[in-house]
């Protein structure tokens, strides 16, 4: 059976008491059950409301994830055990050796090697060949090694991945029949939820072991799947029915959780898919509140308002826990915590927000920076000498500390005349930075030093979008505007990464705060108040995705965040972002004419 559910339909209820009413009703030994989701958090909230729901008393059913669930099956097999699952720490280390014999060029190593590590799971779960596969982070050829080594690392040390947990059990059910036919009997009912998100490995797995039965329960809304880029294949939802003979569909067809205007207009701006099972979803609660759509001038003003509604409402007595803002990518809401931390507004993040300040590029400005204001260490020259490109030999920096004059005769003797004047024009450019503030400082390393331009190349060594550097960089030159000297703007940064820091170390018991979470890990959630934060063009949809399925997927993850809202849904829009112009998104038109108009 199919149960295609909307959001806030109760689709956990629907797991929980069919797995119940089996029990009691039907008298299925519990052991014969098995209850699929996939997260840990999932399995465990489900596994307690099941238990609740049978009065606390213990059961034999088996709840997990589909990586628990695989591992068991393995562990059985081959008798694995918990230590032959590769830990992540010894995948970072693992990919270290790899990049670092193959002397790939990198800015940042965690969020290379986390890329690298991204692509290899991406291939293994969507059973891409390796000889087809485009790599974006590197040449194919390399990355094909890069692969290849990785497999090699695990097998010499008799390590499995997650996604090799997959993989593996499909070739077990695949060889064993033998195998496949005891698990089939231990489950012949398995309910999997969330089945929006599963990948065409795990859907493999899941055909083999329901056989001839196929006694498959799946609960999930193809408009809430947003994990395409890990490998979730919608599609298979899609063509459930026609995969599996004798499939039943029922539509939970109510929400529950939000109020008539907030369904209404999620409703529109999803109609907008082409690929889903069209539905009509109504809503339990009437339209009493509405949903409001405001332009603002900029960020901070944007954020402002936020703030504003959110102290009005705490002051009448309201808990900051009923806030939530959610914002396409992690980088995004910086300026809102440094706002919030100005106004004493307690937040938790559901995502590890990156601290701008940093970022590699940021710490290229700084070393620019230090220099300009004297720093003759060797450290920060290193940093920035071939930043852009001068060619200059680290060989040339042999003391602890370096004078402009020695650095230049050292070209002359070897008789590289052009690099020895590349080193006068930096010591002009850094003379140069020392009368500035540090907007104009930062203005002036991108297009008079040529930072911007070796961004560009970075960028496209690297097969990544210059914009992304850019951005980084405007976020920087906005972050440092209005300051008047070097001391006052790094002493603010200094101060927002120490309370950056705190608020990591206390969040778990910061409860008693508003939410800040991005799209995708706001999946499953509500809230009364929900804000929707920067709904502009290159935002959501974020500028990447350029194919109708990227679009698609982007304009999920807007329904996803919609469907938070319980009460209030508030969508905010900016006419400048970093003192770009920034064009209102599509999606605002698509979720409803009837919205109010822009009030500021
Ligand atoms: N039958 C029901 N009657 C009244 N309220 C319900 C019912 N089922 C669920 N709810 C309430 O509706 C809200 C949404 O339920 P739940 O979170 O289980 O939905 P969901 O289908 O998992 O949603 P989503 O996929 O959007 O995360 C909850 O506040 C829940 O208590």
């Amino acid at each position: 059976m199919l149960v295609l559910a909307g959001p806030g339909s109760g689709k956990t209820l629907v797991i929980t008491e069919r797995t119940r009413h089996l029990i009691t009703e039907y008298g299925i030994n519990p052991a014969n059950i098995l209850v699929i989701t996939f997260t840990r958090a999932a399995a465990t909230e489900m596994k307690e409301r099941f238990l609740r729901l049978m009065g606390g008393k213990s059961s034999a059913v088996t709840f997990g994830t589909f990586h628990a669930v695989f591992f068991m099956i393995l562990k059985h097999a081959y008798h694995y055990q918990a230590e032959n699952i590769i830990r992540e720490e010894q995948r970072v280390s693992c990919m270290r050796e790899i990049i670092k014999r193959h002397r790939l060029e990198y800015e940042d190593e965690s969020e290379f090697i986390a890329a690298l590590l991204g692509e290899i799971g991406l291939v293994k779960n969507s059973g891409i060949s390796l000889d087809h596969y485009y790599s974006t982070n590197c040449g194919e050829e390399v990355f094909r090694r890069v692969y290849s080594e990785y497999h090699e690392y695990l097998y010499a040390h008799h390590l499995i991945d997650f996604e090799d947990m997959l993989l593996y059990t499909w070739e077990l059910f695949k060889e064993r029949k033998d195998i496949l036919a005891a698990w089939q009997k231990k489950y012949p009912y398995i309910l999997i939820d969330e089945f929006q998100d599963i990948n065409q490995i795990q859907f493999e797995v899941v055909r083999l072991l329901a056989g001839e039965q196929r006694n498959l329960f799946v609960v999930g809304d193809d408009d809430q799947s947003i994990y395409r880029f890990r490998g979730a294949k919608p599609e298979i939802m899609l063509r459930f029915e026609r995969e599996i003979p004798g499939t039943k569909t029922v539509l939970l067809d109510t929400n529950y959780r939000s109020q008539a205007n907030i369904v209404e207009d999620a409703l529109n701006l999803i109609g907008h898919n082409k690929e889903r099972f069209q539905k009509r979803i109504r809503a339990a609660l009437p339209a009493e509140t509405g949903v409001e759509y405001a332009v603002f001038e900029d960020q901070r003003k944007e954020n402002l308002r936020i703030i504003r509604d959110i102290c009005d409402a705490v002051e009448r007595g309201k808990s900051y826990r009923d806030f939530a803002v959610l914002f396409r990518t992690n980088t995004q809401p910086r300026l809102l915590m440094e706002q919030m931390m100005e106004y004493n507004i307690p937040f938790r993040t559901r995502d590890r927000i990156p601290n701008l300040y940093e970022h590699w590029i940021a710490k290229d400005i700084f070393a620019y920076i230090r220099i300009a204001q004297g720093s003759r260490e060797r450290r920060d020259f290193l940093q920035i000498m071939n930043r852009p490109k001068r060619y200059i030999s680290r060989d040339s920096l042999d003391e602890d500390t370096v004078a402009f004059d020695v650095w230049e005769w050292y070209f002359r003797e070897a008789e590289q005349p052009w690099v020895a004047e590349r080193i006068v024009t930096l010591e002009h450019d850094v003379m140069q930075l020392r009368r500035m503030n540090p907007f104009a400082a930062i203005n002036y390393i991108r297009k008079g030093i040529g930072y911007d331009e070796f961004c560009a190349e970075y960028a496209d060594y690297r097969r990544i979008r210059a914009d992304e550097l850019y951005d980084v960089l405007d976020e920087l030159q906005e972050s440092a505007r209005g300051y008047e000297d070097y001391d006052g703007w790094f002493a603010h940064i200094e101060n927002y990464t120490r309370e950056l820091e705190r608020l990591y170390q206390s969040q778990e018991k910061q409860s008693e705060s508003v939410a800040l979470s991005t799209l995708h890990s706001a999946k499953g959630l509500e809230y009364e108040n929900v804000y929707l934060i920067d709904v502009n063009e290159g935002v959501m949809p974020y500028k990447k995705a350029v194919l109708d399925q990227d679009i698609e997927e982007e304009r999920r993850m807007f329904y996803v965040g919609m469907t938070r809202a319980k009460k209030y849904l508030h969508l905010f829009s900016v006419k400048q972002m970093n003192q770009k112009d920034a064009d209102i998104s599509r999606f605002i038109a698509e979720a409803g004419e009837r919205l109010s108009p822009p009030c500021r």
